[in-house]
């Protein structure tokens, strides 16, 4: 495919800086067909299904495609709110509120909301921060933890867009933030508000999502640093080993996922006589489908069924303050070094003089 001819006004002015705040993605409408569009999307991604092409093209078209869009539908149905999807309208207020938070800073970058499956879609992101005059671009995937299912596959998305441009931005991208002080910090004042609102349950349940078991084994670090955020959160808040759990959800398909898997563990510490458990989904940057509806909703009514009395969610960091503090501390580091201030008329003026002379040279 030739390359288009770039926009006349990214020739020679204004150079701003521009960061998209990418998350999973989430269906257009909580309808079978929007689903479907969605799901078609998502699982087609070599990335999430690590299946032989073909034989996984067959299974995803001749089964999944035709009975799991209406399932998810209901679901989705059930946690969709007036403005729309959970998962976009927190990432939208996440990229506003990280604007003003950088902004505060005197950093005058444009920050921008993007869904790896669906829309405002990566591509399309890109190409606005590019019509903006973005020459330089932060990618920041809203993944604490690094997996090849979410991290590797923002990143493939930003490629194939730079593949496709005559003149690619500098782009800078963020790996994981799994272990950073501040992120666990903000997790910790979550849970202390949330036991000082609700009081506290005997045991807190970390909930991630799940990946293949497999992953881990041909070494992606998922597992581990959800393991490792766990242990720095039990840490903050003085747990010993036997007042916390760290498992697993939303289980997909046939293979062995990673284990402790969540819903099992809530009946099991009902039966074995825990009456109020608090549940966190530190792997989550906001609240989506898989905490509202797979854990505020399904979880809760699976410990209480087995006996459980008082069954807490503390929200994801979504738009609080420490949680919005050390995401603009962790967009700050990364922007070193960038010029952060728009260039004045004049500035724009002289560069373009200066890239015309030197044109003229040459
Ligand atoms: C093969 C299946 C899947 C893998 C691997 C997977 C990894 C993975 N996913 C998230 C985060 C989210 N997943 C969400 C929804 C979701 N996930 C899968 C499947 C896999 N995920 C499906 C099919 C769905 C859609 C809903 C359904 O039909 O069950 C979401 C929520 C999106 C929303 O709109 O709210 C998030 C977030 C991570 C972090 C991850 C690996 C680390
Ligand atoms: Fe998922
Ligand atoms: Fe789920």
């Amino acid at each position: 495919m030739p390359l288009a001819p770039e926009p006349p006004h990214t020739h020679g002015q204004a150079e701003r800086v521009g960061i998209v705040l990418a998350n999973l993605g989430t269906p257009d409408a909580p309808t079978a067909p929007a689903l479907r569009r969605y799901l078609a999307e998502f699982l087609s991604d070599p990335r999430v299904v690590e299946i032989p092409p073909l034989v996984w093209k067959a299974i995803l078209h001749g089964i999944i495609l035709r009975t799991r869009p209406a399932k998810s539908a209901a679901k989705y149905a059930s946690v969709w709110t007036p403005e729309g999807s959970p998962l976009l309208v927190w990432t939208k207020k996440q990229a506003k509120l990280l604007q003003g938070h950088l902004g505060e800073r005197g950093a005058q970058v444009l920050v921008k909301p993007a869904m790896r499956y669906g829309n405002p879609s990566i591509p399309s992101v890109l190409e606005a921060l590019k019509a903006e005059g973005a020459t330089r671009i932060l990618i920041l995937p809203a993944y604490p933890q690094y997996s090849g299912a979410t991290t590797a596959s923002t990143f493939d998305a930003v490629t194939a867009w730079a593949r496709r441009q005559r003149r690619i931005p500098e782009l800078r991208f963020v790996h994981q933030y799994h272990d950073d002080p501040q992120h666990i910090d903000a997790l910790r004042h979550s849970v202390l508000a949330h036991w000082q609102r609700e009081g506290r349950g005997e045991i807190l349940v970390m909930s991630y999502h799940g990946m293949p078991e497999r992953t881990l084994h041909l070494g992606d670090p998922y597992h581990c640093q959800c393991m490792k955020t766990s242990r720095l959160l039990a840490e903050a808040l003085g747990l010993k080993p036997e007042q916390y759990r760290v498992t697993f959800q939303s289980r997909f398909g046939r293979a062995k996922w990673l284990e402790p898997a969540t819903e099992p563990t809530l009946k099991a510490l009902a039966h074995k006589g825990t009456r109020h458990v608090d549940v966190i989904c530190p792997g989550f940057a906001v609240d989506c489908l898989e905490t509202l509806e797979e854990i505020a909703q399904e979880g809760r009514e699976a410990f209480l069924k087995a006996g459980g009395q008082q069954f807490s969610y503390i929200p994801c960091l979504n738009d609080s303050a420490p949680g919005l503090r050390a995401l603009s501390d962790l967009a700050w580091r990364h922007l070193g070094g960038w010029p952060l201030t728009e260039p004045s008329a004049v500035e724009n003026e002289q560069s373009r003089q200066r890239a015309l002379a030197l044109g003229a040279k040459r």
